[in-house]
């Protein structure tokens, strides 16, 4: 099963926010302090606490140790973090996160990676922080995480360079350079500090697949992890959601994009592939079954594919919540091996039943309305061939009937 993770940064991120959120979705604690023990052994620990950030529950963890060293340059990093035993995974996302910090470390005092001397982000614990967090993501697996615009402060904070401005000079040249969006997340136009830290930004933009609202996403976990700050008016807390991937939806909402809805409209889903090894005749009963099983339309469209062999597009319309029974059907019933989705708007007419006295019994007659009148008036044909059979007259003889009564309804 596919898994996906979201970050909403609408508060920001740091390292020991990320570290909180993954414990609050349910990362163990054991798995942080074990590659955090890797990098720092018996110098720094992590002590989760629960805490209310705005109103809501959020994980705090606390980075507590010493570490006397407060200029560690990028390859006095490396060195570390290639010798602490790390599963290889971790220490590669590590390794990419620092050097993304020293990249944009050295575009902002104009000098080159290897000159750098990191400051706070060089410290033990902010290393922690960040194989702390990397361990973290790896355990959950995700396929893709997809991190929202991020929210990075404004106004100044006193750093190891003195008093800087908001964004910090590390986080815009990290951002930029990995083209992920931002914005100061103001509150009504009142400065906020700092809500994006240089080691926040640069493992959001490491491990980040592409940037976004929320995506399609059956939700299994959500975690808020908490900064240290209380800030007044939002919760100052990172938050991230682990799930499954759902199929893309089309919101019904109108207004982006240019988009209109009508009455009645909805999003549904053409789920299709393409066979050409399935014996024709077991078609019918897979397409019956399709409709039991919730689609609200199934066809058949025949092509012909690669090496000029005749096939078969199955097409199926179908309600999102009935996108897995529809798969089901597919992948069980027919020898399709996969199928494709996309989504789309449906606009029905609005539809009543009315009913036909004719001779000999009655058929029902659907009637559809547009704009208040009606516009089309259809027998239904099946009820007209129970008629038929019924009275032993001939079909085409009801069918006229039905279609001349008919006539009185539009
Ligand atoms: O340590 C360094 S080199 C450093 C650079 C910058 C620049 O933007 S340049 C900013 N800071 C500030 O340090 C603290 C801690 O950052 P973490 O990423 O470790 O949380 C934070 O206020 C940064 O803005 C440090
Ligand atoms: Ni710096």
């Amino acid at each position: 099963m596919s898994r996906i993770g979201w970050l909403d940064c609408a508060s920001g991120a740091s390292g020991d926010m990320l570290l909180g959120a993954l414990v609050a979705a349910g990362v163990p604690l054991d798995v942080l302090t074990a590659a955090v023990d890797a990098v720092a052994p018996e110098t720094i620990r992590l002590r989760p606490e629960k805490v209310v950030r705005n109103g809501l529950a959020a994980t705090l963890v606390h980075v507590e140790g010493t570490d006397s060293t407060h200029h560690r340059t990028w390859a006095d990093v490396r060195t570390l973090l290639d010798a602490a035993d790390l599963p290889e995974p971790v220490r590669r996302s590590a390794h990419a996160t620092f050097e993304r910090l020293a990249h944009a470390e050295a575009r902002v005092h104009d000098t080159t990676p290897e000159a750098i001397h990191f400051h706070e982000v060089g410290a033990l614990d902010a290393i922690a922080d960040v194989v702390g967090v990397c361990a973290g993501l790896a355990h959950l697996g995700l396929d893709r995480l997809v991190v929202s615009p991020v929210a990075v402060g404004s106004g100044f904070v006193r750093a190891a360079h003195g008093r800087l401005p908001v964004p910090v000079p590390a986080v815009v040249e990290l951002l930029a350079a990995a083209d992920a969006p931002s914005y100061a997340g103001e509150i009504d136009g009142t400065p906020v500090g700092e809500l994006c830290t240089p080691t926040g930004a640069a493992l959001l933009v490491t491990h980040a697949e592409t940037y976004g609202p929320q995506p399609p996403m059956r939700v299994a976990a959500q975690g808020f992890g908490a900064g240290t700050r209380e800030t007044p008016g939002r919760a100052n807390a990172v938050r991230l959601l682990v799930g499954e991937p759902a199929p893309e939806v089309w919101t019904a909402a109108g207004g982006s994009g240019g988009s209109t809805t009508g009455p009645g409209e909805s999003t549904q889903l053409v789920v299709e592939s393409n066979v050409d090894d399935l014996d024709p005749r077991v078609w019918p009963a897979v397409l019956a079954r399709l409709l039991d099983a919730g689609a609200a339309d199934a066809w058949l469209t025949p092509i012909l594919m690669k090496k000029g062999r005749p096939a078969h597009t199955l097409a199926v319309l179908v309600d999102p919540d009935r996108y897995d029974a529809v798969c089901e059907v597919v992948f069980t019933q027919t020898s399709a091996i996969g199928v494709r989705s996309h989504t789309v708007r449906k606009r029905p007419l609005e539809r009543e039943f009315r009913t036909l006295e004719l001779p000999g019994g009655t058929v029902r007659l659907k009637v559809a309305t547009y704009a208040g009148k009606v516009v089309n008036a259809q027998p239904e044909y099946d009820d007209v061939l129970a008629l038929a059979e019924l009275t032993g007259r001939p079909v085409k003889t009801v069918l006229a009937q039905a279609t001349a009564a008919a006539q009185e309804h539009l």
